[in-house]
This record gives structure tokens, sequence and C-alpha cells, in this order.
């Protein structure tokens, strides 16, 4: 039986219960209608190419059918499980976002959401602990969990890093975190920034009587990213970063495979996510990043400040509910709200999003007039005024940390 692009399109096509569905939104290339857009779309991204095919087996039984096609640019396609390999995300992501992002029969194309049948979602592990996080670990049951990266982000020297650290989970944050471009460098090698900042969470937590962990970038070419999550582990640490984006699917695959034995949780940082997903006529949008990070088994990952902050944002608080959705009986995820925050602005970003996040802050906390642990009050003040449903002004009375912290940055975002 022949396949040619016309085949790729049923108007009326029902999806079986077992397809991947995927909403496209697309601008037909020049000459070309939707239909024939849509159809040539169906066509790349599973079994069909330009030319028309006449091969000895019928193959059909592998094409996607794109349905569901509106004049506004949506159209959905519906990708069947037997297409796919199970548990494998690159090859997943070559089908639904491979070469049709190039194909000229669309001027743009964006893959915007995607609807996950159990016949995929049960080839992954998903995420280890996902909120579980919050309490398992970290005692932040009623309270957003609160976390810090020192600044400058880069060119620290180990013992100023680890030192930083030490002020600031004294001053009130549960989390240190590295930043995503600080892995291995000379001037704060991995493995001594490893054993230090531990020491200083060690001493941090006798001090404070409260929990406190570091979410260590372990970001590095695969079977280095493993040895250093058991180093992490070996060391009692409990959480790695990985810049999942940078480091690729496969590679966050390994490294959730080997932290299910090593009682590790892990930290999605999305740096260079914005390549694809900022423009809103083409590329993958970062809730389908957010599905295929939770497929894979990430515990938390930075999904934006809901407007907020110093970087653009797409659907912060619909991606965090899709996060805490019923995926097939996955955990969920933890969203991280960062980029740009200080307690002046916290009030407004935990209205979007609510309390069951990890705010990050930065230069938020480390450009506090008094220091990192001055700043770290005023971050841990902000937030316990959330949840005393009081204002930032009416806490600053009580909070000289958050009072200076209010003077100096007042209400509005950075840019
Ligand atoms: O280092 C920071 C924020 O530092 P600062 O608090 O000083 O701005 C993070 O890398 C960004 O939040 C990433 O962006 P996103 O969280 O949107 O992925
Ligand atoms: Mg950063």
């Amino acid at each position: 039986m022949g396949i040619a692009y016309e085949d790729f399109l049923d108007e009326s096509y029902e999806p079986a219960a077992d397809d991947l569905v995927c909403e496209f939104h697309i601008q037909p290339g020049q000459g070309l209608t939707m239909g024939e857009a849509a159809a040539r779309v169906a066509s790349e991204s599973s079994n069909g190419t330009w030319a028309a095919l006449s091969p000895e087996s019928d193959v059909r039984s592998y094409s996607a059918h794109a349905f569901d096609v509106a004049e506004d640019g949506s159209v959905r396609v519906a990708y069947p499980a037997a297409l796919f390999e199970a548990g494998s995300m690159p090859q997943i992501l070559s089908c639904i976002a491979g070469n049709i992002m190039g194909m000229k029969a669309v001027d743009t194309i964006r893959l915007a959401d995607c609807e996950w049948p159990e016949a995929l979602t049960k080839g992954f592990p998903g995420p280890q602990y996902g909120s579980a996080v919050l309490t398992e670990i970290l005692e932040a049951e009623d309270r957003p969990a609160l976390a810090t990266v020192p600044k400058p982000k880069v060119g620290l020297s180990t013992e100023e890093h680890a030192q930083i650290g030490y002020d600031a989970w004294v001053g009130g944050v549960d989390l240190l975190k590295d930043d995503e471009n600080l892995t291995d460098q000379n001037f704060n090698p991995f493995e001594e920034r490893v054993t230090q900042s531990l020491e200083m969470r060690d001493r941090a937590e006798s001090e404070t009587g409260e929990k406190k962990d570091y979410l260590v970038n372990v970001t590095a070419e695969t079977d280095e990213m493993v040895r250093r999550a058991e180093y992490v582990a070996d060391h009692g640490g409990r959480f790695v970063m990985v810049d999942v984006v940078t480091a690729g699917w496969a590679a966050v695959q390994t490294v959730r495979r080997r932290t299910e034995d090593l009682d590790v949780a892990i930290h999605a940082h999305r740096a260079m996510h914005a390549a694809f997903d900022r423009l809103p006529q083409h590329g993958v949008s970062m809730r389908v990043l957010a599905q295929v990070s939770r497929l894979c088994g990430v515990d938390h990952l930075h999904t934006g400040t809901a407007g907020f902050g110093k970087l653009e944002n797409e659907d912060t608080v619909g991606i965090n509910e899709w996060l805490r959705s019923d995926l097939h009986g996955l955990r969920d995820v933890v969203p991280v709200t960062s980029g740009g925050l200080h307690p002046g602005i916290v009030d407004s970003v935990l209205d979007a999003t609510g309390d069951r996040v990890i705010v990050q802050a930065g230069g938020g906390i480390h450009g506090h007039p008094d220091g990192t642990e001055a700043g770290a009050r005023a971050l841990r003040a902000a937030v316990e005024a959330y949840g005393e449903g009081v204002s930032l002004e009416t806490k600053a009375e009580t909070s000289p940390a958050l009072a200076v912290a209010l003077e100096k940055w007042g209400r509005d975002s950075p840019r």
C-alpha cells in the first residue's frame, strides 16, 4: 500500500488511547493550504517523505495522522505508540521535534503541547521524589523552600563559595545551588567545592537546627556526570543539578537511572531553553520541555517567575499546574521560580505561583547592602510574610534586613 503526503491527513481521525497526540502551531509554506502543510508535518515526523512510496509491506500502522486542522494555524497530530522506542526520549523528540522544525512546507512551526499516553509514559521512570523532597529531605512542609546561588556566578574560590553558602544557610535559605556554568574550573574545582560546601552545610544545620542541602552542578560528559553524582552521594549530598538542555536527554536518562540507587534528587536547570521556546511562533514550548523533563525523571525544574523577574517566561502557572497533574502515576515535579527575584517582589510571584515551589535568588540575596546573611534573612522574612498573610511593609517592621532590601530594591522587577 503506497504512502504519499495526502495519506497523512485525516480530518475525521479519532486518536487511539495509545497514541501520542501533539499540538502544533504552524504557518503553512508558500502555496500550501493548512491541510497540505499539516499532512507534510505528520508525514515527515513519522514515516513519510516528499516522494510517494510503494513499500512491499504495509507500514501504515507506523504513520501519523494530522487531524483537527484549524485555520488559526493549530493542528493536532496523532502518533501510534509503535512508532516510538519505549523509554528513549531522544528517539521520540527526533520524531515530534526533528526534521519538521526545518521543513519548507511550513514557514514556522511550534510544538506547543503533547498528550502522553500510558503506553509511552510507562517507559520512563519519572521523578524519584518530586514534591516529597520538600518534606522528606527538607523541612519546608508549609512554605516555599528557599535556594540561593552564589554570585558572581563564576570566579569565586572554593573557600569563598563555601563561606557564601554558610552565610546564606545561616541566614535562612534551605538550599545552596551552583550556577549553571559553574562545574569544575581551576579556581573552584568540583571535588573541593563539594566537600567544603557540605562541611559548611553540616555546620549550618547544627547551628540552625534546620535541614539544609546543596544542589551540586554535576553537568559534564555523561560518564563524568555519573561519577560526580556518585561523589556527591558518597560525601553526604542529597541533590545534584543537571543543565538538562545542554547535557541532553539521553544523559539525563543515564543520570536518573544511576541516582535511583544513590538516594539523590535531581534539580533541573534549563539553560539554553530560550533558544527554542522563546519565540511564540517557532520551536518547542517550555510546556513540552517540562513534560520531557518530568518523564526523564527530574525532581525540580525552573519554570519562570510568572512575568516578574529578569527573564522572559511562558505560562509559568499553567506549566506548574501540569507538573503537579496526574501523569499515569508518575510523581510530580517541584517548580523553581528564579531569575531576578528579590524580597520586594516575592509576594507578587507567590500570589501567582502559590507556595509549593522553590524560590531561588542570587543577586536578590548577595546584592543586599548588608551582605549575604542579611540578604537571606530578608528573603526568608518576605516568604514568611506571605505565609502569615501580612504585607512586606508590615513584616519589615520586625525584620531590619527586609526593610533594607525594600529600601534598596523597592517592589519592581529588575531588567
Ligand atoms: O542564576 C540564576 C538566577 O540568578 P539571579 O537570582 O541573580 O537572577 C538562574 O540561572 C536563573 O534563574 C535561570 O533562569 P530560569 O530560572 O528562568 O531558568
Ligand atoms: Mg544561574
